[in-house]
C-alpha cells in the first residue's frame, strides 16, 4: 500500500476503537502453540507494545504446553493429558515451573522490551496472585484425579495493578500455589480468564492455533463467529482436548463480568491489532446471554 491517502483510512479506521478502548484493560492469553516461529513472536511483542502506546492496558498471562512437553521429552517424562489438562507428577510440576517462569515468560519480556521498559515478568506465585486449588479433570462426567493441576481459587491483583499504574505491561506465568503454599500447574486460559474477572477487564483475547471455535471440528465449515454464553454452555460438553479449556475459559470470563472473549487465530500476524482496532475483528467472540 504505497497510496498515502489508503495509509491515512487505515490509520483512522482505528480511531472508534482508541476512542473505545483508550484507559481499558484488555487480558491477552498468548498460548504455546501460537508460538510458532520468532517472527510471529516479535509481532505479538509489537502488538502489546502498540497497544500499551495506544493509551491500552495489555495484561499478558501466557502458555507453553508445547515448550513443557518438549523439555519433559528431554527429561524422558511423558506427557498425558486428560480433558486438555496435563497430569502434572511433582516432578513434572518441576519442569512446567521451569519452563514457564525461567524460559518462555523470560522470552516473552525480552521481546517486549525491545520497544521499551515495558514488560515485568511474573506468576501466581508473586504477592498472592493467585491462589490455587486443586482440581481434577472432568472425563465422562466423573472427576479424575490429574496431579497437581489447579483451578483458581483466589485472585489478589495489587502486584498487576501496582505494574499497570506504572505504565509496565504484566507478562504472567501460569502456575500458582495452593493455600498450603504446594505450587500447582494452571491452565494458561483458566488463569487468564480468573484474572480478566479480577481486573474487570473490558475484553479477554485468547491467542491460539486454529482460525477460532468450531462446532464440529475439524469440519472447517462449522467455524462460530459470535456465540453467547449459554449457547458455549450447551456446547461445552461436546468439545475436545484443548478446547475444553479455553471454552471454559471464555464463559467464565463473559459470565464473571467481562464484556467481550475472543479465541483468535495466533498463527496470523499482528492478530491482536485486527481484533481489537478492526470493525470486523477475527475468530470467535463469546458474549453474555
Ligand atoms: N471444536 C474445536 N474447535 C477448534 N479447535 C479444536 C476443537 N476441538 C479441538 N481443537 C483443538 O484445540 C487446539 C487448541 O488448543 P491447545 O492445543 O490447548 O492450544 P493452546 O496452546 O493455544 O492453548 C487446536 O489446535 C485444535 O487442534
Ligand atoms: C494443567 C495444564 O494443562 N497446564 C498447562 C499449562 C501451560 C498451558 O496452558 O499452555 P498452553 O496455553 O500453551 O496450552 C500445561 O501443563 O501444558
Amino acid at each position: 500500500m504505497s497510496d498515502p491517502v489508503e495509509k491515512a483510512e487505515v490509520l483512522i479506521e482505528a480511531l472508534p476503537w482508541l476512542e473505545r478502548f483508550h484507559g481499558s484493560t484488555i487480558v491477552i492469553k498468548y498460548g504455546g502453540n501460537a508460538m510458532i516461529n520468532p517472527s510471529l513472536q516479535q509481532a505479538f511483542a509489537a502488538d502489546m507494545a502498540f497497544l500499551r502506546y495506544a493509551g491500552i492496558r495489555p495484561v499478558v498471562v501466557h502458555g507453553g504446553g508445547p515448550q513443557i512437553s518438549r523439555m519433559l521429552d528431554r527429561f524422558g517424562i511423558e506427557s498425558e493429558f486428560r480433558g486438555g489438562l496435563r497430569v502434572t507428577t511433582p516432578e513434572a510440576m518441576e519442569v512446567v515451573r521451569m519452563v514457564l517462569t525461567g524460559q518462555v515468560g523470560r522470552e516473552l519480556v525480552g521481546l517486549i522490551n525491545r520497544h521499551g521498559p515495558l514488560a515485568v515478568g511474573l506468576s501466581g506465585e508473586d504477592a498472592h496472585l493467585f491462589t490455587a486449588v486443586r482440581r481434577g479433570a472432568l472425563i465422562d462426567g466423573e472427576e479424575v484425579d490429574i496431579g497437581l493441576v489447579g483451578d483458581v481459587d483466589r485472585v489478589d491483583t495489587s502486584a498487576v495493578d501496582d505494574l499497570i499504574a506504572a505504565g509496565r505491561i504484566p507478562v504472567i506465568a501460569s502456575v500458582a500455589p495452593d493455600a498450603g503454599g504446594v505450587v500447582h500447574n494452571v491452565n494458561a486460559d483458566t488463569a487468564a480468564a480468573a484474572l480478566a474477572e479480577a481486573l474487570g477487564a473490558q475484553k479477554l483475547v485468547v491467542l491460539t492455533d486454529v482460525p477460532g471455535l468450531y462446532t464440529d471440528w475439524p469440519d472447517t465449515s462449522s467455524l462460530v463467529t459470535e456465540i453467547d454464553a449459554d449457547a458455549l454452555a450447551k456446547l461445552l460438553p461436546r468439545l475436545e482436548s484443548g478446547m475444553v479449556p479455553k471454552m471454559e475459559a471464555c464463559l467464565r470470563a463473559v459470565r464473571g463480568g467481562v464484556p467481550a472473549a475472543h479465541v483468535i487465530d495466533g498463527r496470523v500476524a499482528h492478530s491482536t491489532l485486527l481484533e481489537v482496532f478492526t470493525p470486523e475483528g477475527i475468530g470467535t467472540m463469546v458474549v453474555p446471554s
